[in-house]
């Protein structure tokens, strides 16, 4: 039996955009998913109590059966397993053992769906445990690149290699196409981050920008103007100016509402931050529900948030410098 752990992230700057090949500097958060891998006969066998579908937490065989604690339809079952059923896959893939039987185990404390990259620390952790359970032991690099595999194939094509690569390696990262790397040197960043409780869709929300990026050159505009914020954005983050970042954080908020991403709660927790002088907040993910992230080192923020009708939790994150690891 071995257990994993893989952090989640914040996006300081740069989602969206990064699925078109603009850079991106995703943040690892001290939130983890844990994966405990068994090797078991034959099958696959899930505990993933954190996700509820209906009401319902999950325990799913994958060979075929269902199980009777589940009350909903396969369909919807089979598409909330889909990360753990493809990452599964590498690892026999890795291993050169397709038969390979698992019996996983889930949990964590990342929100899911609320843009703090539940599904890429959910991977990450799923390709290390399976593959260590069976004898190999994959670099950070190549259980990320592996993890990408799984999100594009999860997310119908439209992913980056931002989530994945930012949780396999930890720390700051800058991610451009295939282009991936760690920012050295930053070790702390004072992060603040507000849940309004909801969840947007990752795949939906990535095929909206893309339809409006099709339909309107502006809109393209759009997505480079982000990864102009990102480029400016990474210079300013080695003199640790976070006035001047947390200005930027601002700007690229601005665009993510613009490309039509954010929701009245994601944006009243923005305003309710800025309200109370932090120095920049945006929404972090795929956006449409889920969670902001404020750049502040006081309370101020934090207290803010707290009253903030619609804000369900605050919670201050911070950087993880760990990425994948074995517990
Ligand atoms: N702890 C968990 N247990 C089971 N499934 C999980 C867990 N964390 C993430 N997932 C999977 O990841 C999905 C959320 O991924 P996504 O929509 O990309 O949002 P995000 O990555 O921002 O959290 C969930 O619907 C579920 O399929
Ligand atoms: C919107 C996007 O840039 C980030 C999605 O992040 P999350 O799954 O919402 O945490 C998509 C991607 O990079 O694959
Ligand atoms: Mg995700």
């Amino acid at each position: 039996m071995v257990t994993s752990s893989a952090p989640g992230k914040v996006y300081l700057f740069g989602e969206h955009a990064v699925v078109y090949g603009e850079p991106a500097v995703p943040c690892a958060i001290e939130r983890r998913v844990h994966v405990t891998a068994t090797e078991i006969d034959e099958g696959l066998r899930i505990h993933a109590n954190d996700l509820q579908l209906d009401g319902f937490t999950v325990e799913y065989s994958g060979d075929g059966e269902s199980h009777p604690d589940v009350d909903v339809a396969e369909s919807l079952v089979e598409a909330g397993m889909g990360y753990v059923n493809e990452a599964v896959a590498q690892a026999r893939d890795a291993a050169d053992a397709p038969g390979a039987g698992f019996e996983i185990s889930v949990e964590g404390d990342i929100p899911l769906g609320a843009g703090l990259g539940s599904s890429a620390a959910l991977v990450v952790a799923a390709i290390d445990a399976a593959t260590r359970e069976l004898g190999v032991g994959l670099s950070a690099s190549e259980i990320a690149d592996r993890a990408y595999q799984v999100e594009h194939a999860v997310q119908d094509g439209q992913a980056s290699r931002a989530d994945t690569f930012c949780s396999a390696m930890g720390g700051a990262v800058r991610v451009e196409g295939d282009d991936c790397r760690r920012l050295d040197g930053i070790d702390t960043l004072p992060f603040v981050i507000g849940y309004d409780g909801g969840a947007g869709d990752t795949g939906e929300l990535v095929a909206g920008v893309r339809d409006l990026r099709g339909r309107y050159d502006f809109a393209a505009d759009t997505v480079t103007a982000i990864g102009d914020i990102v480029r400016e954005g990474e210079s300013v983050l080695v003199t640790g100016d976070y006035e001047r970042l947390g200005e930027l954080m601002d700007f690229n908020h601005g665009l993510l509402s613009a490309l039509g991403v954010s929701s009245r709660s994601l944006d009243s927790m923005v305003w309710a931050a800025r309200d109370a002088d932090a120095h920049g907040a945006k929404l972090t993910g795929a956006g449409g529900g889920g969670c902001i992230v404020a750049l502040d080192e006081t309370d101020d923020a934090l207290t803010a948030l707290k009253y903030t009708p619609g804000c369900e939790d605050v919670f201050r994150a911070g950087l993880d410098t760990d990425g994948v690891r074995q517990e």
